[in-house]
């Protein structure tokens, strides 16, 4: 498979620099935001954007991204609305794009044309977290049949039986979730998820994005460690939601510039 996300990665490794993952709730405050903070993120040093796809039972979100998901939906997202934001985006940006999103609203839309459209869209794969990967065998060869990355968990409650299936079959990057509670930031020490990603690199050379309470440059910089990349959810959404346009992006921008500080390869 070689995808947007593909190059990014290969591209990152290949600066010796680590990955920024910047989650955004499409339609949360509203679609001009939602594009407005896609074209910013970038240029404030986001190298992934993960486009959420508003649901409404999101069962692994905390409540930041519960109330944004409940204004996208006021603000009446559909998958066919999301899938006109993932087209104006490419008018714009070639930014590697991963969606997240329930399964319910995929299932509905019906899965390989969720895949087929999103994909002709400019998306290069998809977060779906209440599909476990021993339910997903028919959607990971329809995903790979179209080029489309369809992401694997790792928790700090991973096995290593398990972590052998999921590693093997994991394209693109694996998402590895810091703690086992909903989105959100929090404080948390991310040597245990660290440990997880060691164990992981025994098993793959699939990037691995460490996500799950990351709020400050100094959470970036630990949770980037063992891992690629680091992705950061609630702490950019918050800011939108509260209307804090510019403080959103100075945050992401301090991240960028902490994770090539601590990482970055010396001249
Ligand atoms: O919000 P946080 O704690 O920064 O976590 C990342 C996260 O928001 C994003 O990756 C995400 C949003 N909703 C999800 C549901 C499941 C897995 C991941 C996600």
């Amino acid at each position: 498979m070689s995808t947007r996300l593909d190059k990014k990665m290969a591209d990152l490794k290949a600066a010796g620099k680590k990955g920024i993952f910047i989650y955004i709730t499409a339609g949360a405050p509203d679609v001009e935001t939602t594009l407005k903070a896609v074209r910013e993120a970038e240029k404030a040093g986001a190298d992934v954007i993960e486009l959420g796809l508003p649901f409404s039972d999101p069962m692994a979100d905390g409540p930041v991204i519960q109330s944004a998901s409940v204004c996208a939906l006021k603000n009446g997202m559909t998958l066919k609305k999301e899938l006109e934001i993932v087209r104006e985006i490419r008018k714009f940006s070639d930014i590697p794009l991963i969606g997240m999103g329930y399964i319910n609203n995929m299932y509905h839309y019906g899965f390989e044309k969720f895949v087929t459209d999103f994909k002709a869209a400019g998306m290069d794969g998809i977060i779906v977290p209440d599909v476990p990967h021993e339910e997903s065998g028919e959607m990971r060869k329809i995903c790979a049949a179209h080029d489309f990355h369809l992401a694997e968990f790792i928790t700090p409650g991973t096995t290593e039986a398990r972590m052998t299936e999921t590693c093997k079959d994991a394209t693109g990057f694996i998402y590895c979730v810091s703690n086992n509670g909903v989105t959100g930031v929090k404080k948390i020490d991310y040597s245990t998820i660290g440990k997880v990603c060691e164990k992981a690199r025994k098993f793959t050379d699939t990037p691995l994005a460490v996500g799950f309470g990351i709020g400050s440059p100094e959470a970036a910089v630990a949770a980037a460690a063992k891992s690629d990349a680091v992705i950061v959810g609630s702490a950019v959404v918050k800011r939108l939601m509260d209307g804090k346009f510019a403080e959103a992006m100075a945050l992401i921008g301090a991240m960028r510039e902490a994770l090539d500080a601590a990482y970055g390869k010396k001249a």
